[in-house]
């Protein structure tokens, strides 16, 4: 099992996405910053963790509020994706991973190709973006 954490980040009515880089399993897809549970973390800590080194900010590991997860086979394997919501961290998000960051509203995240596992994320995002505007 593949277990994974990704966060949310939400600012107004758009939400941070990455884009993944060449060279890794579905590159050029837009992606929820995150990553795997580590042996041992807990899925906030892990999330802080790969928050700090993707996109360079702290989080609170009390901060990250469950907000949804996918559950779908992924090249063989069984993933298990647990995704967030973030609405505070300490410094300006910079992609170092990835080829790049988007600030993107709902129009715009439904235009973005992403991993089939995040595609039902897109119904939970809509909901929770529409209240913020
Ligand atoms: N972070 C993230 N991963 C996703 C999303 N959707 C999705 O299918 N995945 C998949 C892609 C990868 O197979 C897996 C995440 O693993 P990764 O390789 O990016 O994580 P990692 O940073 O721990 O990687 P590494 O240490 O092995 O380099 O989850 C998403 O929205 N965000």
């Amino acid at each position: 099992m593949l277990l994974v954490v990704a966060a949310a980040m939400v600012r107004g009515d758009q939400v941070l996405v990455q884009q993944r880089p060449e060279g890794t399993q579905m590159a050029g897809l837009w992606e929820f910053p995150g990553g795997k549970i580590e042996p041992g973390e807990s899925p906030e800590s892990a999330l802080a963790r790969e928050l700090r080194e993707e996109l360079g900010i702290e989080v609170n590991p009390a901060a990250p509020v469950p907000l949804t997860f996918a559950s779908a086979p992924l090249g063989g394997r069984h993933l298990l994706l647990l995704l967030y919501r973030l609405d505070s961290w300490q410094g300006t998000p910079e992609p170092h991973h990835a080829n790049a960051l988007r600030w993107a509203d709902m129009a715009t995240l439904r235009t973005l190709p992403m991993p089939p596992a995040d595609l039902p994320f897109l119904g939970v995002l809509d909901a929770l973006l529409g209240r913020q505007a």
